[in-house]
């Protein structure tokens, strides 16, 4: 998987590729990382990246010509026909699905946007999608590009190890993880659920999706709303629910 990150502070981007699982992903060639930074191609003697907004207002834009320039650069270093994504707040909202969906391109180039964005004409000219991570602001694009490519690379086979199928199980169904436990047995009088400890396998994946359809309706019901249950999820959800006095 190659990602192209258009960005004025790179050293942000080391945030994953140098620390934990997509650090070794690098390492081992199942991801690359490029930045390009729209500083290294200005062309006012003074290196300005940013420029004043039309029509006044706070706050400045990303300069046209240095982050067009840079944009350019990152193409010519992708594979052909890579898609751009623009994080912003005006984007839409990034989710398993849309992980899955950058994953099976292959290949993205993201603009991390700082100052107040980025001009109009550039996000419809140059980028085919905006992604945002939430309905917050942020001092710049960085973290959430860090986000799409930390969860990108969990999907590419080898990053995960053995853990991939793990990862799998519940939110690619939709559902919101088990709780999870390990030693010691009792902390402060709470004891680890029995059935983990009873090596009934059959009893403890029952138990572990039930945790999850309960879990998922009590937090985040939005995601059962579309969600066809089978005969034994509703007969688990049903005693959840009466088993938590719903
Ligand atoms: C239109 N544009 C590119 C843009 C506009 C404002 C701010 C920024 C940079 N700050 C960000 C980026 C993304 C998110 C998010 N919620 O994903 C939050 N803050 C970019």
């Amino acid at each position: 998987m190659y990602f192209g990150v258009i960005t004025l502070f790179p050293e942000m981007i080391d945030a994953v590729t140098k620390f934990g699982v997509t650090r070794r992903a690098c390492e081992n060639g199942l991801i690359k990382v490029d930045c390009i930074n729209p500083r290294d191609y200005t062309e006012d003697k003074f290196g300005n990246v940013d420029d004043k907004p039309y029509g006044g207002g706070p706050g400045m834009l990303m300069q046209v010509q240095p982050l067009r320039d840079a944009l350019r650069v990152a193409r010519s270093q992708a594979p052909k026909d890579t898609k751009v994504v623009c994080m912003s707040p005006q984007g839409v909202q990034l989710n398993h699905s849309l992980v899955t969906d950058i994953h099976s391109w292959g290949s993205v180039i993201l603009i991390a946007g700082r100052y107040e964005g980025i001009d109009e004409r550039v996000l419809q000219k140059e980028v085919d999608l905006e992604v945002s991570v939430g309905d917050y602001v942020l001092s710049g694009g960085e973290l959430p590009a860090m986000c799409i490519i930390d969860a990108v690379s969990r999907m590419v086979p080898g990053v995960l190890g053995n853990i991939q199928n793990a990862q799998e199980d519940s939110f690619a169904q939709g559902l919101l993880h088990f709780p999870q436990y390990t030693r010691p047995e009792e902390i402060d009088g709470m004891r680890v659920p029995e059935v983990l400890m009873s090596g009934n396998h059959e009893k403890i994946r029952n138990w572990r999706l039930q945790q999850c359809l309960g879990r998922t309706y009590e937090r985040r019901p939005d995601l059962l709303k579309n969600r066809v249950l089978t005969k034994l999820e509703r007969k688990l959800l049903d005693e959840y629910l009466q088993e938590h006095d719903f």
